[in-house]
Formats: C-alpha cells, structure tokens, sequence
C-alpha cells in the first residue's frame, strides 16, 4: 500500500545537526549520556515524521457495500503530533463522523490510521482536522464529514505563554454537516457524551 523505498530519512544529517544543537546550548556532546543521543534523536524523527511520505487517502480504499446511510462515528482516537512552529508535541483526541453515500463505508480502523499518518508530520492542529475530512470526502464521496480534534499545546504549556491545561478545538464540517444544523448538533452531542 505505501511505498517503503520513498521512506528514506536521511539519519545522518539529523545526527550531525542534533550534535550541533547539543554543542550550540553550550552541552558536551561527547559525554556519556549524550554519546548516542543524536542517533536515537535522529530515529525518533524518523518515527515521528514517518506520516509525510504517506497518503491518508490509501486506507480509506479499504471499502464495505453495507447499505448502511446513518452516521458512523469514531471518537476519542488519541493522537501525538508535532507543532510546526516549535517542534514540540500537541496531543489529544480526535473524533471523526461522515454518513456514507450508497451504503460504502471503510474500515473502522482506517478512520484512526488516516489520523495517524497526518499527525506524524510537522503540523498544524487545523491542517490535521482538514486534512483528514477532505481525504475521507476525496475518497468515500460520503454525503459529509465531520472531523473535531481537541489538543494540548506543549509549546504553550512548557515555554513561551506557559498555559498548562489550555485546550485547543478545531473543527471542519464538509457536505451534509456544513448545510444542515440539525445533522451537526446530532454529531457533536455523541462526541460529547460519554
Ligand atoms: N493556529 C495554530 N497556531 C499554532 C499551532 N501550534 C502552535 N501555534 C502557535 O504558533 C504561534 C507562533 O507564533 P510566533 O510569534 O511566530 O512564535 P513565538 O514567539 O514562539 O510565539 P509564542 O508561542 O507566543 O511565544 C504561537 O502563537 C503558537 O501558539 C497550531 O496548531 N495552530
Ligand atoms: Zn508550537
């Protein structure tokens, strides 16, 4: 399905400038503790970016003719992602809801892989929420999608305005969902309830 050969990360380059932010903070990359950090840091990378050279699209091709035209709702699919800006982590939960058009519906689990790939990318909280709707709307042609992610901000919990707690939601509603308030209030108390 994806293209492991288009996968390559150049390992080498992150190594030698981890050793040189190492050096730049005024640290001793050579000393014990750090003697290998710049390879585990460079396949880190490599993990947690692995999402940039991959298609969110490819899983929804996974398909069902269930004849089922009621809402499918996925919630509380945790996620770790990447802030672009400070390349340090945002994390949370998302929660992705489409009415399938003719009975097609993918797997349940293709809905979560869909949000994994995107997140493993530098990113930005309302790339990933569009990101993942229009893939789910190129894909299925479903009668609409809503996607809702709800995330803490590292960068503007550690460093910087230092608001642990603060929540960040971001929602995108496509078809169905961006016409009809009824069908969009239906969605967001199922994702509220518990
Ligand atoms: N819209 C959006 N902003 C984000 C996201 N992640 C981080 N940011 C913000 O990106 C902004 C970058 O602002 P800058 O002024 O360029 O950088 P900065 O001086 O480090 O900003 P502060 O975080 O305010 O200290 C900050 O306001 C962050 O809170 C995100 O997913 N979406
Ligand atoms: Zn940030």
């Amino acid at each position: 399905m994806i293209d492991l050969d288009s996968q390559k990360v150049d390992l080498d380059k992150i190594e030698k400038a981890v050793t040189m932010i190492l050096e730049a903070v005024g640290e001793d990359p050579g000393r014990e503790g750090l003697l290998d950090t710049p390879k585990r840091v460079a396949k880190m990378y490599a993990e947690i970016f692995s999402g940039l050279k991959e298609d969110p699209k490819e899983y929804f091709k996974t398909v069902f003719h269930e004849g089922h035209e009621e809402l499918v709702l996925v919630k509380d699919i945790p996620f770790y992602s990447t802030c672009e800006h400070h390349l340090v982590p945002f994390f949370g939960k998302a929660h992705i809801a489409y009415i399938p058009r003719d009975g097609v519906v993918t797997g349940l689990s293709k809905l979560a892989r869909a949000v994994e790939t995107v997140a493993k990318r530098p990113q930005l909280q309302e790339r990933i929420t569009s990101t993942v709707a229009d893939s789910l709307m190129e894909t299925l042609n479903p009668h609409g999608v809503y996607v809702m992610i709800e995330a803490e901000h590292m960068c503007m919990t550690m460093r910087g305005i230092k608001k642990p707690g603060a929540k960040t939601v971001t929602a995108v509603s496509r078809g169905i969902f961006e016409a009809d308030d009824v069908k969009r209030a239906e969605v967001m108390t199922y994702i509220n309830m518990n």
